[in-house]
């Protein structure tokens, strides 16, 4: 993003928040990138930053927006020697190791959970409580906006409430490798080594950047022993398991899997409308003119992707321009504002592929899902395909009906009912149809 589109969103800017507004909060952020859909600033102090978080986040990624940036969050760093409360505490010279700050908005009590994320969340909290070190190293891994960052924030922020003197670290892999490099040139090896050493609680996040990092892999592998065996905890985070990590010493893999491995699942449907009503409920009290029209979060849970990141970005987009234009936020006014997200996770999942994995789960003949057999052992996969098709593709129900063997639309509604009844009563039902979900969504 250039200066020029920053300084159309800053006039845009001024003209919606007032001039007050604007002098006192906007004009102290300075853009400094905008990288995989977060725009990051510098902003003098922690508190400005939060309060332009809280207050003006969303019109200033809606003007971003507006200026065709595809921007879904913004961050707001306060310079190192600026920092008025760096993460690190009780540490010599905390500046030079001082990581991200902790997200006032990546709680527990934001966090929603379900299903895909459920173990992930009990070893979170579990490791949040404190107390003797159970399992070391904790290694979260899932794809990108599964709550990954959210969950070691959380646990940061639960640790200095139970512990304020705590050291608790947080710092990307990148910073590691940033600090690792800067000792090197500086000859500061021993303080780093040091001050890395002293630390309560070390979490890494995205460590799969040290990938083929072979320096920044050996000093990390030391850092990571001294730490174990000094029976302080470390947390990890990677968007893969530690053995698919490629070019990753055999060592570390090994030593990043001797803690407790857990994985944050795919999203599922209700796990996304979950998260779509909490953000609602905060949205309710900022925007307290705007309705949502019923069925319009259901539509969302349905149609946008798993990333969390971008279900919060539409919503956030949704309210924000139902605002500007003071209207209801009505399914149309959804289509229309959010066609392009819409799009662009517009699952381009088939009946025929639908009714080839769901044969091929049952261990049944695909004709014989097509065909007129009346066995349960036919009958049911092919009520499970027919509400997969429904679920996942936009086909009506009497062109899903002619896919199953020129079966009248009424059949079809009956075998998606059914199915829905028996996800609710039935967990193996409701467990194969969510590996099923999940495979087609691959
Ligand atoms: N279960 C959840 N409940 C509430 N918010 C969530 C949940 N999961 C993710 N989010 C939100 O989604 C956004 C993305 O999450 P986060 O940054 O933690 O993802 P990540 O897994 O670290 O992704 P990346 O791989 O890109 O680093 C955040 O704003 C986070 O608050």
């Amino acid at each position: 993003m250039n200066n020029d589109i920053w300084a159309k969103v800053l006039a845009a800017l001024k003209g919606t928040l007032g001039a007050n507004n604007f002098s006192n909060w906007i004009e102290p952020l300075e853009f400094l990138h905008l990288n995989g859909g977060v725009a990051t600033f510098n902003v003098p102090t922690n508190f400005i930053g939060n309060y332009v978080n809280q207050n003006f986040s969303d019109q200033i990624i809606y003007q971003l927006n507006k200026q065709g940036q595809d921007v879904q969050r913004v961050k707001f760093t306060v310079p190192s020697q600026a920092a008025a409360k760096p993460v690190v505490r009780k540490v010599a010279a905390a500046d030079d190791i001082a990581g991200s700050p902790i997200d006032a908005r990546f709680t527990f009590d934001n966090f929603i959970v379900g299903k895909p994320n459920e173990l992930a969340h009990a070893a979170a909290r579990r490791v949040a409580e404190g107390g003797p070190v159970t399992f070391n190293p904790l290694f979260l891994y899932g794809g990108v906006g599964l709550g990954k960052t959210h969950l070691m924030h959380a646990i940061a922020h639960e640790l200095q409430r139970r512990s304020p003197d705590l050291n608790v670290l947080y710092l990307s892999a990148e910073q590691f490798m940033y600090r690792f490099i800067t000792a090197l040139r500086e000859r500061k090896m021993m303080d780093f080594k040091q001050l890395f050493r002293s630390v309560d609680v070390l979490m890494v996040d995205d460590v799969q950047f040290m990938a083929g990092k072979d320096s920044t892999q050996e000093e990390f592998f030391h850092t990571f022993n001294a730490l174990i065996d000094g029976q302080k905890q470390i947390i990890i985070s990677a968007d893969r398991a530690p053995g698919e990590i490629k070019d990753l010493e055999e060592r570390i893999k090994s030593r990043l899997q001797c803690g407790l491995v857990v994985d944050l699942h795919p999203t599922d449907y209700e796990l996304r409308l979950g998260i779509l009503q909490s953000k609602v409920d905060y949205y309710a009290t900022q925007y307290t003119e705007l309705q949502i029209a019923p069925g319009v979060l259901e539509f969302l849970a349905h149609r946008i992707s798993t990333n969390v990141r971008v279900l919060e970005g539409a919503l956030t987009r949704l309210f924000a321009f139902a605002s500007l234009v003071g209207r209801e936020i009505t399914l149309e006014l959804t289509q229309d504002c959010l066609s392009d997200v819409l799009k662009a996770s517009d699952r381009k999942v088939t009946v025929e592929e639908i009714q080839r994995k769901v044969s091929e789960h049952y261990n049944i003949r695909l004709s014989d899902m097509i065909g007129p057999k009346r066995l349960r052992t036919y009958a049911r996969p092919r009520q499970i395909a027919m509400y997969l098709a429904k679920r996942m593709t936009n086909r009506s129900l009497p062109e899903i009906g002619r896919r199953f063997g020129g079966r009248d639309h009424t059949t079809v509604m009956h075998g998606v009912r059914r199915i829905e009844e028996l996800k609710v009563l039935d967990s193996q039902i409701a467990d194969d149809l969510e590996l099923l979900r999940r495979a087609l969504e691959e």
